[in-house]
């Protein structure tokens, strides 16, 4: 009898499960069905701008944006012209592509769209309160003022010789270039968006961050950096708390960082000591209203700097690497000018300065290029606030044939586009850095904006950036303020690089890899080096 009981009991909840999946599925198939219907052309919306088709309500164009953002965004420009909204995770994005697409988005009035209410879920756990995305707009332009203040030319001066004795060290301790150390002919192989970032950590810390910040890399730092960065990824920002141990380890991290950096500056005003980098200046630092800026806040600012230019410098340099892997003779190019810049009688080359590395063209141009063809942030987000008419066409502008973007969307520019679109640039996806060193058109296209109106939003001038296909630094009141410290940390490391050593790939430069914030060279990708004699 027991035995019939438990058969019954299994049938029972069998045919419970059944009942369950039968259900499940037929959820599933009728909210498919309902998605799709909403997609026909008698339920679409016409005021609004075309919805990608997807078959998965929520899921949406999750999976194809994901996977090749820069794809999904050619083909569906080919379908839907410059202005479309996809589904992402069940957030509602709209794309505005191409020069006006950018400055619809980048230049859009505070009234419209909000980079705060886009990011600060996803950086404030990692830089801390009362910064950046933490605060008004008013005061996040104040403390960019306080950083460019920071990144003088006085102080950018002074860090070529750190950053080039840095990249050297490097070069003479770690053991992928044994074959560098022991002068062996046949060189030796790296991993260069790992040695890249190594190098990036270390020279930023030698000057912007500060000797604290140096000296601990050798320890704990290492470790806070990398759990905190591991609160940096792409889930974060989709789902900004979740019980997951990275999620732990991430507040843990910010934590002891925060601390780490306000005992550096207690230590510092207790000792009076005089400094030439980032946190000696923001110590001088005083809001409008005579507020100068407090321990934490300082903290805070140095850990989003630290994150700012971390990946989009080291992912800068590897693809640079790699295109010069590929390119001997553009290689062979950057050494000349360094002998005819800074070569000596003797056949040594003198250091490296600020100012002579302003005058390498090539050098300047092969930056340049890397980051057309390679911008490290393919998507730049804010969220709409309020209501945004658009016109139907950006190139051709009617106002009776326009869309509106409506409040509670995101928007997304991404100026890799128009970096990269083949209406624009000759050869547009081929690593071509004399296109900026002989007077092209496109040159001209790209450099308008240099020469045009500027506008100040709070952090001193900036060009207004509202025509230019080139934009890799973004634009409007969210620019960067750090690209003049990333061209001399790139300059300096490529050109250390280049005297020392020549490079090659070994099959090509490689793919694109999306799936962390940044676009960064598939991983395990290698270069080979060999020591010039
Ligand atoms: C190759 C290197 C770099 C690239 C390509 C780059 C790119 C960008 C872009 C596209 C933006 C605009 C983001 C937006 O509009 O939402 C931005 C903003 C910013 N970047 Fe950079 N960046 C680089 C290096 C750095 C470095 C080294 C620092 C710090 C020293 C830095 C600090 C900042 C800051 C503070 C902002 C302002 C954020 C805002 O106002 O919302 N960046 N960067």
């Amino acid at each position: 009898m027991p035995c019939v009981q438990s058969l019954v009991a299994d049938f029972n909840s069998l045919s419970t499960i059944y009942q369950y999946l039968i259900g499940a599925v037929c959820f599933v198939v009728l909210s498919v069905a309902l998605n799709v219907i909403k997609q026909l052309p008698p339920f679409k919306s016409r005021n609004s701008p075309p919805l990608v088709f997807h078959v998965f309500p929520f899921i949406g164009s999750t999976i194809s944006y994901g996977m090749d953002p820069y794809k999904f965004m050619f083909d569906n420009r080919s379908k839907y012209g410059d202005v479309f909204t996809f589904i992402l995770l069940g957030r509602r994005m709209t794309v505005a592509l191409g020069p006006k697409g950018n400055d619809l988005i980048l230049n859009g009035k505070l009234s419209q769209v909000s980079a705060e209410e886009a990011y600060t879920h996803l950086t404030t756990p990692v830089f801390g309160k009362d910064v950046v995305y933490d605060v008004p707009n008013s005061v996040l332009m104040e403390q960019k003022k306080f950083v460019k203040f920071g990144l003088s030319a006085e102080n950018l001066r002074m860090y070529v010789d750190m950053i080039a004795d840095e990249t050297l060290k490097f070069l003479n301790r770690d053991n992928a270039f044994s074959a560098y150390q022991n002068k062996d002919p046949n060189g030796g192989d790296f991993h260069c968006f790992q040695t890249m970032s190594e190098i990036t950590i270390l020279t930023a810390s030698r000057t912007l961050q500060g000797k604290e910040v140096r000296d601990g890399l050798d320890k704990s730092f290492a470790d806070m950096y990398h759990d905190l960065d591991g609160g940096f990824t792409p889930l974060n920002f989709m789902f900004p708390n979740l019980p997951l141990p990275s999620y732990k380890r991430r507040d843990i991290a910010q934590q002891k960082m925060s601390d780490f950096y306000g005992d550096i500056v207690r230590r510092r005003r207790a000792e009076g000591s005089v400094d030439y980098d980032m946190i000696a200046s923001l110590m001088e630092c005083k809001y409008k209203d005579g507020r100068a800026l407090n321990d934490r806040e300082i903290a805070h600012i140095m850990i989003a700097l630290l994150m700012a230019g971390q990946h989009t410098s080291s992912a800068t340099s590897s693809w640079a690497l790699f295109h010069l892997g590929d390119k001997p003779d553009v290689v062979e190019a950057l050494y000349q000018e360094q002998v005819e810049k800074f070569g000596r009688e003797d056949g040594t080359l003198n250091p490296l300065t600020l100012e002579e590395m302003r005058e390498c063209p090539i050098l300047n141009s092969v930056i340049k290029e890397t980051l057309r063809l390679h911008p490290p942030i393919h998507s730049i987000m804010r969220k709409v606030i309020s209501d945004i008419p658009v016109p139907q066409s950006l190139s051709a502008p009617s106002e009776k044939d326009s869309y509106v973007i409506p409040q509670g969307n995101f928007v997304i520019a991404c100026p890799g586009v128009s970096a990269v679109d083949p209406l624009i640039w000759n050869d547009a996806q081929e690593f071509a850095p004399s296109r900026w060193t002989t007077q092209s058109q496109e040159q001209e296209l790209a450099e308008k904006d240099d020469k045009g109106e500027t506008v100040d939003y709070g952090f001193g001038a900036i060009s207004k950036g509202t025509s230019s296909p080139y934009q890799p630094f973004g634009a409007g009141r969210h620019r960067c303020i750090g690209e003049q410290f990333a061209y001399l940390q790139l300059s300096t490391i490529i050109a250390t690089f280049i005297r020392e050593m020549t490079l090659e790939t070994k099959g090509g430069v490689p793919p694109q890899d999306y799936t962390s914030m940044i676009v960064l060279p598939q991983p395990g990708s290698r270069l080979h080096y060999k020591r010039r004699t």
